[in-house]
């Protein structure tokens, strides 16, 4: 049987879900097949966050030139900024048999569910609205209006789960990433199981 591409993960969820927490966990553990996708954004960085590490950090006419080329996935603008993810990128660890992780929001999500029909769309949801507010304020990063605005966008992003083939809570870190693991695991051994099929159909002589 020929070698499986990688798949095309798409985690997504309001901003102070926890989505960051749970990937560089998930990517703390050994024995990993994922690669993340570093995306593109003009949101200034925070403290702390490095250039080419956390983001790609680009001025806004850098980032509309990236979009006339074509170079990104999909794109959106969220809260002021915009956010992408560069597509050569997801190509290459796709064809080279990694799994690839996105972490992104719905708008983006969207964009990648009709151009990559077969992506695995993961949706972290908060056990409450309360708590995802107690997060964005525990972690300290936004001003009072920028926490506002991603809690009112999180009410629009929560009506989108259900486009979604997974959602998962994430009530504790490492729940979370053990739904996740096993969720991957399965979509493996499914998609595995089907091309078997299909190349042992093609097989037979009629
Ligand atoms: N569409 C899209 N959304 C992104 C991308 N990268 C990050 N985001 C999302 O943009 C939103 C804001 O990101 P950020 O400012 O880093 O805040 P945080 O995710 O709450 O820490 C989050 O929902 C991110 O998941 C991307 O490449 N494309
Ligand atoms: N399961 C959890 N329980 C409690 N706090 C969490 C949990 N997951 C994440 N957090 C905290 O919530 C805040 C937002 O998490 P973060 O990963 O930055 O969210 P996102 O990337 O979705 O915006 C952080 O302070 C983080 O430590």
């Amino acid at each position: 049987m020929r070698n499986q591409r990688g798949l095309l993960i798409v985690l997504s969820g309001p901003s102070g879900v926890g989505k960051g927490t749970v990937r560089k966990e998930l990517f703390s553990q050994p024995d990993t097949n994922y690669e993340y996708s570093i995306s593109m954004t003009t949101r200034s960085p925070r403290e702390g966050e490095v250039d080419e590490v956390d983001y790609f950090f680009k001025t806004k006419s850098e980032f509309e030139g990236l979009i006339e080329e074509d170079q990104l996935l999909e794109y959106a603008e969220f809260v002021g900024n915009y956010y992408g993810t560069p597509l050569a990128y997801v190509n290459k660890m796709r064809d080279a048999g990694r799994d690839v992780f996105l972490e992104i929001e719905v708008q983006g999500a969207a964009q990648v569910r009709s151009k990559v029909p077969d992506g695995l769309f993961i949706f972290l949801a908060p056990p409450s609205l309360s708590e995802l507010e107690e997060r964005l304020v525990g972690r300290g990063t936004e001003s009072d209006e920028v926490i506002a605005s991603r809690l009112q966008a999180a009410r629009q992003e929560l009506e989108m789960m259900n486009l979604y083939d997974y959602v998962v809570e994430n009530d504790e870190v490492e729940n979370a990433c053990d739904r996740i693991n096993a969720i991957i695991i399965a979509e493996h051994c499914k998609r595995e199981r089907v091309e078997k099929r299909y190349f042992d159909m093609l097989k037979e002589n009629v």
